[in-house]
């Protein structure tokens, strides 16, 4: 590698003199020795992840973060690398070397002097500087977020209280509808990588999803499985716990940009006021007590105000069992920038299921059991097919025979019309529920559902 690399330098000097090159030191040191150059732990990091590390490089060094899952790796010491970005060759060479005055002055402290040298042709600068630079910082700090532990906040009286977040479900183990996966993730890409867009657009740098369907079709795997995609923290707002507008925004002051604020049945948690202030079902109000409240506008505001700008990279995730119910002003076009139906079972989701639960990707039976969820009056959730096959895990047979059995029974059927509703009013109070007992029901991130299934609709969405 080293004689390899001495010709070509050599190469290049006899017969390239024309061409000069520029170096570009990035020292591990800022500028006074005050304090260390993000630069060049960044550069760090983007060198060990270069593919070409692995398969050009003899030696590496190797190491594993505390709470992360991936090894990863670095330059050794006085070693190179070459990398190109658009078209053009460039090569890294870390330096690490001792500092001349280091033995008459013990106080100095670290004695080696570390920096990282880029070198590229000087023609070349246009294109390097300093975009490959930028290049080098960003995808540095995505190789970070993707390897270090993430949190799920939840909002109690005005501050978040943290956990950390390992949810499993990802867009591979969810089963949607053909081509749904697709969709949402090609629109999570465009977001992601939107930046001067939603910049030169004078757009707020956020995307907003409305999840909607009936309860164990997957909204909240779905939450979870787009922060996983994305690798960004979560924040489950909570509305009930929320006294006023002034809290609402202080929370989002609080948040951190690459983040998914969430809220869970929009529709039920609060019952907001409307735009101009007045409460629909509690007119005697006086403007003093509306005016401490949580109010429609507060809401729309956290999405869509100025305040809403306060960190970039957002998206905002609303769930509703039932869309109609939600307010219009909500729903505009822009506010929520995609509505996504989760809807029961489909063949389709249904093999999908079969293959993450019991192995398979087609079966004998799987031609019965698509023309019985056709001709069936009976909607199935995915949740309750995924109940059916977990207890089976171990008789591919009888698992589906039971999944069969679900779409012909006549027992257990529930109108999804009747579902009762989950409305809560904090401020009114509901004498159907109390708030312990909304809490159990709304914190159900984690939990699973019983199996239940639902009568056809006449008019579904
Ligand atoms: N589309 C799906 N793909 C894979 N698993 C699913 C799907 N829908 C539901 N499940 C399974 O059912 C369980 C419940 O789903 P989830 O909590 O996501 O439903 P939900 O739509 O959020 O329901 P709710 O409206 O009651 O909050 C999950 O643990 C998951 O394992
Ligand atoms: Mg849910």
């Amino acid at each position: 590698q080293y004689i390899d690399r001495g010709l070509s330098m050599l190469w290049e000097r006899l017969f390239r003199c024309g061409d000069s090159y520029m170096e570009i030191q990035v020292d591990e040191k800022a500028a006074g020795n005050h304090g260390l150059n993000e630069l060049y732990r960044q550069t760090g990091v983007y060198v060990g992840s270069l593919r070409s590390a692995l398969n050009t490089q003899s030696r590496l060094k190797a190491y594993r973060r505390m709470d992360a899952a991936a090894i990863s790796f670095s330059l050794h010491d006085n070693d190179s690398i070459d990398d190109s970005f658009d078209g053009v060759h460039v090569s890294w060479t870390h330096s690490v070397m001792e500092k001349e005055n280091a033995e008459n002055n013990p106080s100095y402290g670290d004695s080696t002097r570390r920096s990282f040298t880029l070198r590229f042709l000087k023609r070349d600068r246009e294109i390097i500087l300093p975009a490959y630079l930028d290049h080098v910082s960003k995808v540095s700090a995505d190789i970070e977020r993707k390897s270090s532990q993430r949190f799920l906040y939840t909002n109690n009286y005005g501050s978040w209280e943290v956990t950390s977040f390992s949810h499993p479900s990802t867009f591979d183990s969810l089963a949607l509808d053909s081509g749904m996966a697709e969709r949402i993730k090609t629109d999570l890409d465009t977001f992601s990588n939107g930046k001067t867009f939603y910049h030169r657009n004078g757009r707020a740098w956020k995307r907003g999803y409305l999840l909607y369907g009936p309860p164990g079709t997957g909204k909240s795997s779905l939450i979870a499985a787009i922060a996983n995609y994305m690798q960004f923290d979560v924040y489950d707002l909570e509305l009930t716990k929320v006294s006023d507008n002034a809290e609402l925004k202080s929370l989002l002051i609080q948040t951190s940009p690459k983040s998914v604020i969430v809220i869970e049945d929009i529709d039920c948690s609060v019952k907001l006021c409307n735009r101009d202030g007045a409460d629909e079902d509690s007119k005697e109000g006086t403007d003093s007590q509306q005016s401490s409240k949580l109010t429609l506008s507060g809401l729309l505001n956290f999405v869509d105000g100025l305040w809403s700008c306060c960190g970039e990279e957002r998206i905002f995730i609303f769930t509703t069992n039932f869309k109609e119910r939600i307010d219009p002003a909500l729903l505009r076009p822009g506010r929520m920038d995609m509505h996504i139906l989760l809807s029961y079972c489909t063949f389709h989701a249904f093999k999908k299921l079969a293959n993450n639960y019991l192995g398979i990707q087609d079966h004998p039976k799987f031609l019965e059991l698509e023309e019985a969820m056709m001709k069936s009056s009976v909607q199935v959730t995915p949740a309750a097919i995924a109940e059916i096959l977990i207890s089976n895990q171990d008789n591919t047979d009888v698992a589906l025979n039971e999944v069969l059995a679900a779409f012909r029974t006549d027992g257990h059927i529930r109108d999804y019309e009747n579902i009762p509703t989950k409305h809560v009013d904090p401020s009114i109070g509901d004498e159907n529920s109390s708030k312990g007992s909304h809490r159990k029901s709304k914190r159900r991130y984690f939990g699973r559902l019983m199996p239940v299934f639902y009568r056809k609709a006449k008019h579904q969405d």
